[in-house]
């Protein structure tokens, strides 16, 4: 009982507990309560150096008492979320074999192979609902952290059940350890992932393809999460396994969702139709191709025709501008290529074709970043695009904090105030927003549970991002409900992504069952049994 996570209570066994599980002696005799366990870890917080020693501390609570972990995080959102994911789980991941203590989750590795449906079988699993799986390539802009990108899928889960209310035995953070690229992770003595170059081509696929098939067996209708696999694997994985088991990549799709309806409801601020707007993307990887591609759905349902609606976008990448004429695009990228002869008549250098050159002949009214690259949103980029628009859109979405692409007081700051800004990780800066998918993917998670779905359309994603748009802001400026708020933002969106999947014929579940009340009786809340 003790050493459980899941049961443990610590001093909060009470007198008769301590006497029928024969307690007495292992604990000291004070009888706490959930409150008073809550103060004093608050004050162990408090006295600590960094966010960095808090990351840790909360993680070996969580490893220890998992209901008075998510009654801390439950009690203060907005001072534990930095905590637990972004930005701080970046150095968690980054210094993830520093601090490895217990196991959490299932790390598949390579040499693990034909083993994947033993360790799947562990009859502790039995409850699991979600998986969040990562493959560590493309940790937040971070880059390859190998096994070290576990502290994802981990930090991911713990907002499932925060915001969600997904109970934690019914969560399982999976790293996919195919090896890592990362030289001074392999070459750290205290890596605790496996030393070899990433697997890669056809062996990747097939160890892929065992796991799903293994998930799939072992846990009929659950629910599979994608993150942080870098880009092509990303958009490969997504499409492969979309239609084979209910599946989402959360930065292609619940990105998408989430900077969608931030953006609809900065239009409602400004008044300007979703159809005026020019629109700039800075980074057409995983998230910035998802953003565009959902962004190309909203302009339709607007009234635009698809190519009417392409042409409000402008992709920017490591190239320059993204131009048809540019040898081997990826898919995602060509659908967003302009062609270069809409050059004539722009104001520019001969050669690439940067951000700044875009933003002086675009003249965007809404620039949005997910490029990893720290900085890119410069001073002659941001007054340029605010020369040319009274209240620009600007959100640099990039995570963690050092890989953002502008400091929001900056971009308040060069617009002389008149922009509306929202970040990925948040900065503490009043009025800016965090645009960052734990806006949508618990919610999208409860909903198709809840609905039984066989899979997560993307009408369902739309449903997601349309009702995040309509919920009203924090009151302080910015655009969304406050970080207090998410577990009411998740259930909304569930509601209506349950919705969804009904008209769209993938609910397993009668529409009846479906109603706020019906979700809400589902969402766990952390107390005492
Ligand atoms: N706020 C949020 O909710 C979310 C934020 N993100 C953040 O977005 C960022 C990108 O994630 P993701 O899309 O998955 O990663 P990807 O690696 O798939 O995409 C990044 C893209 O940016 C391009 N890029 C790299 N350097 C430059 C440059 N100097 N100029 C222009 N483009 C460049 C990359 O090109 P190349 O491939 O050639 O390197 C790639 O196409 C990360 O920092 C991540 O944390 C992601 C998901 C959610
Ligand atoms: C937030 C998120 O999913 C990312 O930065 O990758
Ligand atoms: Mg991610």
């Amino acid at each position: 009982m003790l050493a459980d996570p899941l049961t443990n209570k610590g001093t909060a066994f009470t007198a008769a507990e301590r006497d029928a599980l024969g307690l007495h002696g292992l604990l000291p005799p004070h009888v706490g309560t959930l409150d008073s366990q809550i103060a004093r870890r608050r004050r162990v917080l408090d006295g600590m150096a960094d966010d960095f020693h808090r990351y840790a501390f909360l993680r070996e609570l969580q490893d220890s008492n998992e209901v008075l972990f998510h009654a801390l995080v439950q009690a203060d959102l907005p001072r534990l979320l930095p905590l637990v994911y972004t930005p701080t789980v970046g150095e968690g991941c980054e210094r993830f074999s520093e601090i490895w203590r217990r196991p959490r989750g299932l790390f598949l590795s390579y040499p693990n192979r034909t083993r994947i449906a033993d360790i799947l079988a562990d009859p502790a699993l039995d409850r699991v609902k979600v998986i969040v799986v990562s493959d560590g390539e493309r940790i937040l802009g971070l880059g390859d952290q190998g096994a070290g990108g576990m502290g994802i899928p981990i930090g991911k889960l713990a907002l499932y059940t925060a915001c969600a209310g997904i109970h934690p035995a019914e969560v399982l953070p999976i790293l996919l350890d195919v090896g890592t690229d990362n030289a001074a992770r392999r070459d750290d003595p205290l890596y605790v992932g496996w030393r070899n170059p990433r697997i890669r081509g056809a062996e990747y696929d097939a160890f892929v393809e065992d796991f799903v098939a293994a998930v799939h067996a072992r846990f009929p209708g659950v629910l599979l999460q994608w993150e942080d696999f870098a880009g092509k694997n990303a958009y490969d994985l997504l499409e492969r396994y979309r239609g084979r088991l209910l599946s989402f990549n959360d930065d292609i799709q619940g990105t998408a969702a989430t900077a969608t309806g931030t953006l609809l409801a900065a239009i409602r601020r400004t008044g300007q139709p979703l159809t005026d707007q020019r629109i700039v993307l800075f980074g057409a990887g995983a998230a910035g191709s998802g953003i565009a591609e959902m962004l190309v759905r909203a302009l339709i349902a607007a009234g635009l025709d698809e190519a009417a609606a392409r042409q409000r976008i402008w992709a920017v990448d490591r190239d320059g501008l993204v131009l048809s004429d540019i040898p081997r695009l990826p898919p995602q990228q060509a659908a967003l290529a302009r062609d270069p002869t809409e050059l004539a008549g722009w104001t520019m250098a001969p050669g690439r074709i940067g951000l700044l050159e875009t933003v002086v002949n675009v003249r965007p009214t809404v620039l949005i970043g997910a490029s990893g690259q720290m900085g890119a949103f410069g001073e002659p980029v941001i007054r340029a695009m605010a020369a040319g628009c009274e209240r620009p859109v600007i959100f640099p979405l990039s995570n963690p904090i050092s890989r953002a692409e502008a400091h929001p007081a900056d971009l308040l700051a060069w617009t002389g105030g008149r922009a509306l800004v929202g970040t990925g990780s948040p900065f503490g800066v009043a009025g800016v927003t965090q645009v960052n998918n734990v806006y949508i993917f618990p919610g999208v998670g409860l909903g198709a549970l809840a609905a039984g779905a066989t899979a997560v359309t993307d009408g369902m994603f739309m449903a997601a991002a349309e009702t995040l748009g309509s919920l009203g802001d924090a009151g302080d400026g910015s655009l969304l409900p406050p970080i207090t708020a998410l577990r009411a933002v998740a259930l909304r969106i569930a509601v209506a992504v349950a919705a969804q999947a009904v008209r769209d014929g993938v609910a397993t579940m009668p529409a009846d069952a479906l109603a706020a009340e019906r979700i809400a009786a589902q969402m766990w809340l952390p107390v005492y049994d």
